[in-house]
């Protein structure tokens, strides 16, 4: 679904990748480690079109990202980070706003999802009437974690998202993500509850 192939990507003098190749099947979930500053969140920055590289090729669906169809892989795409500062605004406004872009107009939120998922991430449905600002940090990372889930796209960019998250629920998010979904899934983590999985491809970039 998504290649990278024979990558070379530098700042400055730094030499991030050279000769990099990654290629993820689709429905495959693939875990990404390695040192802060290796450039992890670089990859995810050049498949979404953000960055490009010097050199090489990035790839969707067989076909080479450029300025057409790197929409194609934006509107199909949930990409959800750990800098979760994104709104002010109800955290209800938030969630429409969020449904009422252009690439997720074909997308009906159902209410009893909503609810089943805020009960699942341990949440009081109470929150939805909060102002997002208000929120804390593990908050703010459940409702994105719960508005990427609702938008049920096909490629799902996982950079650091149980990283403001106690340990029980960073193994509900990982259990949920890896056990529960059925989607094309490239993750970044330092956390060893995505280790621990046996579905997930793991490439450490400390390795190559
Ligand atoms: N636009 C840019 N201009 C200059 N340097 C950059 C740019 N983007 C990233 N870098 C540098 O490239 C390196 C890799 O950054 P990247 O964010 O990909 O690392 P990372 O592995 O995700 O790190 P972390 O685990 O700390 O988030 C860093 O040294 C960073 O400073």
């Amino acid at each position: 679904m998504v290649e990278l192939r024979n990558i070379h990507l530098s700042f400055d003098d730094t030499v991030l990748f050279d000769g990099f190749n990654l290629k993820v099947q689709q429905r495959e979930k693939v875990l990404i480690y390695g040192k802060s500053g290796i450039g992890k969140s670089s990859i995810m920055k050049m498949i979404l079109g953000f960055v490009e590289p010097d050199k090489g090729n990035v790839l969707y669906k067989g076909k080479e990202l450029d300025k057409n169809t790197v929409w194609g892989l934006r509107e199909n795409t949930a990409f959800v980070t750990q800098d979760n500062d994104i709104t002010g605004g109800l955290v209800k406004d938030f969630i429409s706003e969020v449904m009422g872009y252009k690439a997720n107009k074909n997308i009906e939120i159902s209410k009893d999802k909503i609810v089943e998922l805020l009960e699942y991430f341990d949440l009081e449905s109470k929150i939805l009437e909060k102002d997002f600002q208000d929120l804390s940090g593990g908050e703010k990372q459940r409702i994105s974690i719960i508005v990427s889930i609702l938008l049920d796209k096909e490629l799902y960019l996982l950079d650091e998202i149980t990283s403001s998250l106690d340990n029980k629920m960073k193994k509900k998010v990982v259990d949920y993500f890896v056990d529960e979904m059925d989607k094309t899934q490239i993750i970044i983590s330092h956390d060893n509850h995505w280790l621990e999985k046996d579905k997930l491809r793991i490439i450490n970039l400390e390795e190559l």
